[in-house]
């Protein structure tokens, strides 16, 4: 795991424009549950496009443990042959989930609807992270569970001998509670209903559908989802083409827009409305962003995202927006840097309790490089290019892959080169960014 590494700095600085065609890795929420999905069901499910980075191997090595066959073709193709719903093995040894709270969170309610007993790790960071927000409908389900103070891994849950299906309010807005809820909920007899106040990114109830279950979404009075599974179906084996990260490619876009001179496409990418909060975001800044070759691809909107180097202009991006671009706000951030005027973004809670507490994460990255932000409770605003040289700083990554990339897309576009204290992090989820980069003319040295 990258955390056991000696740290790997990096720098970017700017050079010529950044031109070319991409692709980028696969969607890491829908690679995940393909592989979640896939170990409860019976048969082989297929995926092409699997996110080939450490947060989604360590899901897959979970299943391994849990009893499902893995596997990896010289293609590139991976095979999951599952044990279907109710059928998960007791695991010898403890799950390490290294960086990855989707994969942790997504496994204990996995996990938690079947009657064993399983032990939970991760690194330092997602160590600190609060797992009482799946626990706690977990424990309602039936779930026994030991864990540190806090809620905090390491826990050992042990799943009840028959779950009992509930009716849960996501508290936060949360796609992992949601889907932590859901999975348990496969494996309860009846119903289980979560009511989600706010949309999240809906890929488990798209893909479980696609697996054949008994899913309803209903929109309540007051505009809330009311999600409605059935259990202990029999899922049918899928052939999952997993598209483009739009996570992953929010680097190469807003590298693209700030960059002078640029023009990039990313083809290929997942423009699942829940996802597309930054793009939206950008062309409201002034951006040249279009979306090319719009089409449709395993249930999923697809398309090739085209930009090119654009003058900015400060936005107020309104807090209902932040769960179809939570992990985008790093990278928001660093176009704000760019734009003319102040960008206010609101509604962050969530963003501190991620991988860092990426709220003040960016905003100290900011101040190394001479770009002046305000840290609110739960808002940050960037004030945008002011009359000083930007870059120069080192940016203390801490454990955060989306910190990381950020800070370069920052340095590709600076006065100044721009260093990150830790590249290896960048592991998590995009192990390809640098060499991508660089296709496109990014300039890199180990520092
Ligand atoms: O369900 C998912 O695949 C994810 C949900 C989000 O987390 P939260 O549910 O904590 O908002 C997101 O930040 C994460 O990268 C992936
Ligand atoms: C928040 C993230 O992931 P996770 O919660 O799965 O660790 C992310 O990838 O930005």
């Amino acid at each position: 795991m990258a955390h056991a590494l000696p740290p790997s700095p990096l720098a970017a600085r700017a050079g010529r424009p950044l031109v070319g065609r991409i692709r980028v890795p696969g969607d890491k929420s829908i690679s995940h549950r393909s592989l979640m999905f896939g170990a409860v069901t019976v048969g082989e499910t297929r995926i092409d496009g699997l996110l080939e980075a450490e947060d989604v191997l360590g899901t897959a090595t979970a299943m391994r443990a849990l009893g499902a066959t893995v596997t990896r073709d010289g293609d590139g193709r991976w095979r999951v042959t599952g044990l279907g719903v109710g059928g998960l093995l007791e695991p010898e040894g403890v799950l390490d989930f290294g960086n990855a709270g989707t994969g942790s969170r997504l496994a204990m309610g996995l996990i938690g609807g079947h009657a064993v007993a399983a032990t939970f790790v991760g690194d330092a960071s997602l160590s600190r992270r609060p797992m009482g927000r799946v626990l706690d409908p977990l424990r309602q389900m039936g779930v026994a569970v030991i864990a540190r103070a806090g809620d905090r891994l390491p826990l050992t849950l042990k799943g009840p001998q028959t779950a009992l299906p509930i009716t849960y309010r996501v508290p936060m807005p949360s796609a992992q509670v949601k889907s932590a809820v859901l999975l348990a909920g496969l494996n309860a007899p009846g119903v289980t209903t979560v009511i989600e106040p706010v949309a999240t990114r809906d890929h488990t109830e798209r893909m479980l559908l696609g697996f054949g279950a008994d899913l309803t979404v209903e929109i309540g009075a007051a505009g809330e989802r009311i999600i409605r599974l059935t259990g202990r179906p029999e899922l049918k084996p899928q052939t999952i083409v997993v598209p483009g990260d739009p996570s992953s490619a929010a680097f190469a876009v807003v590298a693209g827009l700030i960059v002078p001179g640029s023009d990039v496409t990313i083809e290929n990418v997942l423009l699942n409305p829940l996802r597309t909060g930054l793009f939206t975001t950008l062309i409201e800044m002034g951006a040249d962003l279009t979306i090319e070759n719009p089409r449709r691809s395993g249930g999923e909107e697809v398309g090739d995202v085209r930009v090119r180097a654009s003058r900015l202009t400060g936005v107020v991006v309104p807090p209902e927006r932040a769960p179809s671009m939570i992990d985008e706000y790093p990278i928001l951030a660093v176009a704000a840097a760019f734009a003319q005027g102040p960008t206010v973004m609101e509604g962050l809670e969530e963003l501190r309790v991620k991988e860092s507490d990426r709220l003040a994460a960016v905003a100290r990255g900011l101040a190394a490089n001479g770009v002046e932000a305000r840290e609110g409770e739960s808002s940050l605003t960037v004030l945008g290019r002011g009359t000083g040289p930007i870059g120069g700083g080192t940016v203390v990554t801490d454990l955060d892959h989306r910190i990381a990339m950020a800070f370069l897309v920052l340095g590709l576009a600076a006065d100044r080169p721009v260093t990150i204290d830790d590249s290896a992090v960048m592991a998590t989820s995009f192990p390809s960014f640098r060499s991508l980069m660089e296709g496109l003319g990014g300039e890199f040295a180990d520092a």
